[in-house]
């Protein structure tokens, strides 16, 4: 990939704690604009929780407490100025289970734009569409939009959920093992659209799969209890890592 790319993400010197749990060390990394970034580890690593610490889901946390920098576009979300809901416009998250509301196709889609205010029907039909074709779904559901989400297969819940997200525009899309409930096929599809949004969107995505993040990813990034170990480009991770740790845990030594 093009190395040139800008920094759109930088955490310097971030530490998250669940009550007396430290559960995120001094973590440092950069991620480019417009590239997928793989977040790999053990189980209980920290993945996840470093993932809802860029869009600040960690909030809804009672006994979480962050310190350190997220700057994202140069600003550090943690700033009081910062609107955690617009920061969460801007950066997306897809779940590992696809989580779609129980309502239309369509709803599903315009949901968030009518949140923002958004009401024109025109625009509305304009963003849907625009949405599902982004995420691939389009031309499986155009005859049925107005049908309940919850009557597609799981791994076009999750494309519809892809859909959702994009919907309003964000510049990051977050995504926590979004293939763990699917099939093979609908795991080749979702990795496909993955590798496709990268060209509008900074992708990160947490995956337990080291094959799904040496297929899909740019940049890998490897935590290790609590610590981020080593992260680089994708292939020179998997080829040659520099930390005996990354090694072992691609090699599968352990994990
Ligand atoms: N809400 C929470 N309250 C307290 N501790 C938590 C909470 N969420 C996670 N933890 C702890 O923080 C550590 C990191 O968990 P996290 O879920 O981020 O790891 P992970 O690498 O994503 O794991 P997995 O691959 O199993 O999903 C673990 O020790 C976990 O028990």
């Amino acid at each position: 990939m093009d190395m040139d790319k800008k920094d759109k993400i930088i955490v310097d010197n971030l530490n998250l704690f669940y009550g007396e749990t430290h559960a995120l060390k001094n973590i440092a990394l950069t991620v480019p604009e417009k590239a997928v970034t793989a977040l790999i580890g053990p189980s209980g690593c920290g993945k996840s929780t470093f993932l809802r610490c860029l869009n600040r889901m960690n909030d809804f946390i009672h006994s979480c407490r962050i310190t350190g920098k997220v700057m994202i576009d140069g600003k550090d979300i943690y700033d009081p100025e910062t609107d955690p809901i617009e920061l969460r416009r801007k950066v997306g998250m897809v779940f590992q289970r696809p989580n779609p509301f129980p309502m239309s196709i369509y709803d599903n889609v315009a949901y968030g734009p009518r949140l923002h205010g958004i009401r024109n029907k025109n625009k509305l039909d304009e963003i849907v569409e625009k949405s599902l074709r982004g995420s691939a779904l389009w031309d499986e559901v155009k005859d049925k939009l107005h049908k309940p989400a919850t009557a597609l297969s799981g791994g076009q819940q999750q494309r519809l959920c892809i859909a959702r997200a994009i919907a309003v525009e964000p510049e990051v899309i977050l995504m926590d093992e979004p293939t763990s409930a699917l099939d093979p096929m609908a795991t080749a599809r979702i990795e496909e659209l993955v590798r496709m949004l990268s060209s509008s969107y900074t992708v990160v995505i947490v995956t337990h799969n080291m094959q799904q993040a040496a297929r899909v990813s740019d940049i890998t990034v490897f935590f290790l209890m609590g610590e981020m170990i080593e992260y680089g480009p994708t292939q020179q991770i998997f080829t040659s890592p520099k930390d005996r740790r990354t090694e072992d845990y691609i090699t599968g030594r352990f994990g």
